[in-house]
């Protein structure tokens, strides 16, 4: 069978080089054309020396490439950028769209929380949610696929079917996560400054100001059938990559487990461990695996739950691969079947 042929948008970025990673190992597709802004004009090499060994086009500009020849787009842009490039492209086109452009599907809501009006309105109408576990079917359908936030699948996964069973307070979730810098992507930024991150740590976003925040919101008041709003708070730790996000409920531990246990039994990428685990990012880094873990309080009808991702797989190009194979009929885990990386 001949290999799907992929364009990456934002090669030159950190969800777009591991997107170059995943997909040259990847036996259904392979790269045929690679863009970004500043960089354009560049071999790849130039700008990731640790991906030199591998054979690809030269970094150019979008509007060079011609798409008559694509069969996939995967687009690691910054939000509003994405939905201004993805509206050049051929409307028949299939794309998978790694920024928040389209993972709002109130535009009032988009506009309260980006700050700004939606100028695609159309392509937003038409995107699906790119989370696999929940949208499968609509994933393999579409042909705009909004890849999720990062801290958001981290959050989703566990408390999404604890939502749908009503096994929790509904009114009492609290969503303390941890992400590393990556998060942040490669553009240079005083705060990025080694001098800055390292040997501290930092929460922002405080007061449910986070962009994430509304899409929890979405999400979780789409489970429930019933207005859902979250406490969420991230915070910035001195690591380049992993997303831990510590999930405090109201609800009976054992449901909880069992809850979760039964809805992931055939997921090949969500891992349920045994009661009272708490999972490291370190076991989930390099591999598109979120793994979770549920701990009673000791104070009954209690719970606390980790759940971990790497937030460049997991929580964007290994999650955007697995929605693309999806969209090309092509086996949902091919090319994603990595081991962690650990230490
Ligand atoms: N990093 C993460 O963990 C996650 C990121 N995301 C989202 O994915 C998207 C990409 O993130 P990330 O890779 O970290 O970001 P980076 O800042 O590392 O990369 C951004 C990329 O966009 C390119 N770019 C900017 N403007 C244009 C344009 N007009 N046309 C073509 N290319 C352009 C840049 O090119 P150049 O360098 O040449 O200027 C660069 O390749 C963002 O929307 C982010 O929010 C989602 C989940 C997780
Ligand atoms: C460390 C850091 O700054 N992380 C980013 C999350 C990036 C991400 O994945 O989310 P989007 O795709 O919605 O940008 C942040 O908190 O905004």
């Amino acid at each position: 069978m001949d290999k799907a042929r992929i364009a990456i948008i934002g090669a030159s970025g950190y969800t777009g080089a591991e997107l170059v990673r995943l997909v040259t190992t990847h036996p259904g597709m392979r790269i045929a054309a690679l863009a970004a802004d500043r960089n354009a004009g560049k071999p790849l090499a130039e700008i990731y020396p640790h991906l030199s060994h591998l054979d690809l086009p030269t970094v150019v500009k979008t509007e060079e490439i011609d798409f008559a020849g694509i069969d996939l787009a995967f687009c690691g842009l910054p939000h509003a950028t994405a939905q201004a490039v993805i509206g050049g492209l051929p409307r028949d086109l299939k794309v998978v769209d790694l920024s928040a452009d389209f993972r709002l599907r109130d535009p009032k809501i988009y506009e309260t929380w980006y700050g700004h009006e939606h100028h695609a309105l159309d392509l937003q109408a038409e995107a699906v949610y790119g989370l696999p576990e929940f949208y499968r079917e609509e994933i393999r359908a579409t042909r705009l696929c909004a890849g999720t936030g990062c801290f958001v699948v981290n959050g989703l996964l566990p408390l999404v079917p604890l939502v749908e069973k009503g096994v929790i307070d509904l009114d009492e979730i609290v969503i303390d996560s941890k992400t590393g810098i990556t998060g942040a992507g490669r553009s240079s930024a005083e705060w990025k400054l080694f001098s800055e991150v390292t040997a501290g740590t930092k929460a922002y976003g405080l007061g449910g100001t986070h962009r994430h925040t509304s899409e929890f919101d979405q999400e979780l008041t789409k489970a429930a059938g019933r207005e859902v709003t979250v406490m969420f708070t991230p915070h910035l730790l001195p690591m380049n990559r992993g997303i831990l996000g510590t999930i405090y409920v109201k609800g009976d531990a054992d449901e909880i487990q069992a809850t979760l246990a039964t809805r992931y039994a055939d997921e090949p990428f969500v891992q349920v461990l045994p009661m009272g685990s708490a999972p490291l990012t370190q076991h989930v880094t390099g591999s598109n695996l979120c793994r979770i873990g549920v701990t009673p309080d000791r104070r009954k009808g209690r719970a606390v739950i980790v759940s971990v991702i790497d937030n460049l797989v997991k929580g964007a190009s290994g999650q955007a691969v697995q929605c693309a194979n999806l969209m090309l009929g092509q086996p949902e885990t091919a090319g994603l079947e990595l081991a962690p990386m650990f230490p």
